[in-house]
């Protein structure tokens, strides 16, 4: 298997040394694969992406592309890996097809292969009826659409996409996840970073999760899934405000996090489960309704980020 990315030993500061946004960042980006950046606001993302493609140098440490250092071949990067990033794109003064056909066109397509691929965006998009609409004057999921399409056409062999499926709808949420994976089977490498960690469990091969400028943890899904499968997720609706008696009540269990204002849920032992359920049924707790189900990746991400603030912290009755 080919490496497309290493980095090794990544630091990254602003604010001369005051603001530490990666720290020690390690790890591999094979050929082919798609790999999903996960980890809360702040966690160090976004500047993770930006040094690999080549926006931003590492204050120390060596991002390669492809066994050369990104910083010494950023043209061949900028042609070989598209990105799409958070901040609004460039090309705001351009009508919607425009915008995808020039960057098909400067990706080294003919005239009448990038028509061909601007109208079959703007189809699967749903928007051709908004083809001679300036980008700055359609809808923000509109524009982050006609965004991943400049990441799409031209067949670039790596994409980095940093929150894809932010501000879309769930029918374009889907749409997206599917060009994503289409792309995939067509071979292209992709790296994505994304808060909806849930749709992304159906979509990415491996997973690194990134907190605090760290990365915590790099893996297969199903690998990461074994931290917690001895594990049920218990999910409680609490009566109002009783969120804090309820989680004082049953600490014993595990380690309560709030989800919503009425809500908290836990990752429980197994062996645990029919305990939990004699207590949520027999202490007249100010519950309205729980659950208690099989983990998924969002609560895999959520405990590997536990883990790293309460390392010491058992969670066993
Ligand atoms: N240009 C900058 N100047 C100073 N600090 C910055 C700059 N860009 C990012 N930071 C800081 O670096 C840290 C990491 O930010 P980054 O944008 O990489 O996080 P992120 O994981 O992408 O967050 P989000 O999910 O909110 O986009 C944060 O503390 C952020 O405030």
């Amino acid at each position: 298997m080919k490496l497309i990315y290493q980095l090794e030993d990544v630091n990254k500061t602003y604010k001369k040394g005051k603001v530490v946004a990666n720290q020690n960042i390690s790890f591999d980006v094979q050929q082919g694969e798609i790999l999903g950046l996960l980890g809360p606001n702040g966690a160090g993302k976004s500047t993770l992406i930006k040094q690999m493609v080549g926006h931003l140098a590492p204050t120390s440490g060596t991002v390669c592309y492809k066994g050369t250092s990104v910083q010494t071949q950023t043209k061949r990067v900028a042609q070989e890996v598209a990105y799409y990033s958070q901040e609004p794109h460039a090309l705001t003064s351009l009508k919607t097809w425009e915008a995808l056909y020039f960057t098909g066109r400067l990706r080294g397509l003919t005239k009448e292969y990038a028509v061909k691929q601007t109208e079959e965006l703007l189809e699967r998009f749903g928007m051709q009826d908004l083809r001679h609409k300036l980008l700055k004057n359609v809808s923000g999921g509109q524009k982050r659409l006609i965004g991943i399409g400049t990441c799409l056409i031209g067949f670039s062999p790596v994409m980095i996409l940093d929150e894809p499926t932010n501000e879309l709808d769930p029918k374009k949420r889907r749409l997206v996840w599917d060009l994503i994976q289409e792309r995939n089977r067509q071979g292209v490498t992709i790296i994505l970073v994304t808060h909806n960690v849930l749709e992304a469990e159906q979509v990415v091969d491996r997973v690194a999760v990134v907190n605090h400028g760290k990365l915590l943890a790099i893996d297969h899904v199903s690998v990461l899934k074994q931290r917690v499968d001895q594990r049920m997720k218990l999910e409680i609706t609490t009566s109002l405000g009783e969120s804090d008696y309820v989680c004082q009540s049953l600490s014993a269990l595990g380690h309560w996090t709030q989800t919503g204002e009425n809500r908290i849920r836990a990752l429980i032992e197994k062996q645990n489960a029919s305990y939990a359920i004699d207590v949520l049924t027999n202490q007249h707790l100010p519950i309205e309704e729980y659950s208690l189900v099989p983990p998924n990746l969002e609560d895999v991400y959520f405990h590997i980020d536990d883990e790293q603030d309460r390392p010491a912290k058992a969670e066993v009755v």
